[in-house]
């Protein structure tokens, strides 16, 4: 085993020269670079028993060294130790003491969360795991028998986010796909094969794809696990259960807000993909493998080769000409706006601890993808909506007359009580003028509206007051009371309807409705 540090005892200068040359992506990421976490896995059972040698370290929470180990080092001279950098190495090798343990909480902590966040808040969001077959893609996604990995924690933890808004309509839709020999098949579907179309917008889709619609964190467990019994898997030579295909799991988040303060209605839409690729390893014919598995291993290469050119092109900061060939595998086509375009991604990189070769391929893969940057927006839509206000409005006036209503069983102070309830019923007649009157043009109504939402928010702590009233009420709170029903006097209800008014007989429509106004006043 090697040493955890530059302290190494093995040839020092020739380690540092070699860091030199070789670190790489240090430069800082930049706000919407694709975030790259490396995750290091343990030694696996049957690889205990030949005791290898552990030929990676982290030497920072976010540089990781590859060395070629005593053995590969004499059988080829090319092999040199090498630093590499990136938001975050997790280690998941060993315990020891200057090293923190990455269990499966804290890659949700270093990855899941932030999606989390980005998801909720609107953005599109993307979590790629990669590496070599057996390097721990599906333990770190899906998780174990024993352990929960990234997505069943995400989505538990989303459903728990989303049930505190209470005050949102939110729709939650799972889909779940693989792509096995670049054929997309719907994993929660019947097990045909799907095409993927493009829209007018030039935005991939899978046509004829079932989504489900899902109310909490069980039902998208029990679709998550339907779909994992139907996933393409085999034992090859380095994962007794190794998954054949990419699949695509993703999650569309839609919510709904009133916003009262601008009187507008926020919709936010964002799709989180959790995408679980086939091993990155290169396949050879001496390693005996039957026709079918050379054909997986040599279309899975085609689409991730089509990756790694794909992200090439993009880290090299291609110009408006540039041609990505996003099109050339169905997996880069579908992730399009995932690596490049409009979404927060993350990777996390998988590596075996023992396998120099296939682990410096994927740390210099995840070097080039912390390199791109992409072009991220909160996919939100405000509109105005005077069905959505008046409904508000009225659900505003209905807790204030149930407020009056209580209180009336309890107080003394019947009178003040009387005059609310009479400014309450004021504000429903007023609210049937607005629903009738819904052709005068919005601007005005919502000028009328905030005006009234005034008038309620005032009513209501004249309420709180009124609630305290009894024989013993103290002077200043009666003073406060009076002050506030005298403002209510005062207030000028009539000038808002007065506007819209104005704008009705301009138009000399809805005559009717102008009476209604004149009969309220
Ligand atoms: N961090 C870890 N802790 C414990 N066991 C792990 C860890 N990572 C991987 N393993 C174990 O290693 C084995 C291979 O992992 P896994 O199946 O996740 O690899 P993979 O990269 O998805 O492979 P493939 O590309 O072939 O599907 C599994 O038995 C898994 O339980």
């Amino acid at each position: 085993m090697i040493k955890v540090n530059k302290r190494t005892n093995a040839s020092p200068v020739k380690l540092n020269a070699a860091f030199k040359r070789e670190s790489r992506g240090t430069e800082a990421p930049h706000e919407h670079s694709i975030k790259v976490v490396v995750r290091v896995r343990p030694l696996l059972e049957r690889e205990l028993e030949k005791s290898p040698e552990c030929l990676v370290d982290i030497d920072t929470d976010k540089s990781i060294v590859l060395r070629p180990g005593g053995d590969l080092l004499k059988a080829r001279k090319y092999r040199e130790a090498q630093r590499f950098m990136f938001s975050k190495c997790l280690w998941s090798y060993d315990r020891r003491a200057n090293v923190p343990y990455a269990d499966q909480n804290t890659v949700f902590t270093e990855v899941g969360l932030e999606m989390l966040e980005n998801t909720l808040n609107g953005y599109n969001s993307c979590v790629i795991a990669y590496g070599q077959t057996g390097s721990g893609k599906t333990y770190t996604m899906m998780g174990s028998d024993e352990e929960d990995g990234l997505i069943p924690m995400v989505c538990r933890q989303l459903f728990k986010r989303l049930n505190q808004q209470v005050d949102s309509k939110i729709q939650v839709k799972v889909s779940f796909i693989e792509i096995y020999q670049e054929n997309v098949f719907d994993l929660l579907g019947r097990g045909n094969k799907l095409r993927v179309r493009e829209n007018s917008e030039r935005v991939a889709f899978i046509e004829n794809l079932n989504e489900y619609n899902v109310s909490d964190s069980q039902e998208t467990m029990r679709l998550l696990n339907k779909g994992l019994e139907n996933r393409t898997t085999a034992e090859t030579h380095l994962n007794k259960q190794s998954s054949r295909s990419h699949s695509i799991l993703t999650v569309t988040v839609s919510q709904e807000k009133f916003d009262p303060a601008t009187g507008s209605l926020v919709k936010l839409k964002s799709n989180l993909k959790l995408v679980d690729l086939a091993g990155s390893e290169k396949f050879v014919a001496s390693d005996g493998l039957d026709k079918i598995r050379q054909q997986e291993g040599s279309r899975i290469n085609k689409s991730l080769v089509t990756l790694g050119r794909v992200l090439t092109i993009l880290s090299e900061k291609p110009n408006q000409k540039t041609v990505v060939p996003y099109r050339d595998s169905i997996l880069t086509w579908l992730l399009k706006d995932n690596i490049g375009g409009n979404s927060k991604t993350s990777m996390i990189a998988c590596v075996s601890p023992i396998d120099y070769d296939e682990t410096l391929s994927t740390l210099r893969f995840a070097t080039t993808t912390s390199k791109i940057e992409n072009q991220v927006l909160i996919n939100k839509e405000s509109q105005f909506n005077m069905d959505e206000m008046v409904k508000q409005f009225q659900l505003e006036k209905e807790k204030l007359l149930e407020c009056i209503s209580e209180l009336k069983q309890s107080s003394s102070r019947n009178d003040e009580l009387r005059k609310l309830e009479n400014y309450v019923q004021w504000q429903n007649n007023y609210i049937d003028t607005l629903t009738f009157t819904n052709e005068v043009t919005q601007k005005q109504l919502l000028c009328s509206l905030k005006s009234a939402q005034e008038r309620n928010a005032l009513l209501a702590s004249t309420l709180v007051l009124t609630c305290k009233g009894s024989e013993t009420i103290p002077r200043e709170e009666t003073l406060e009371l009076n002050k506030l029903i005298n403002k209510l006097h005062e207030l000028d209800v009539i000038s808002p309807l007065k506007d819209i008014e104005n704008v009705l007989q301009s138009d000399l429509v809805m005559t009717y409705s102008a009476d209604l106004i004149d009969d309220l006043m």
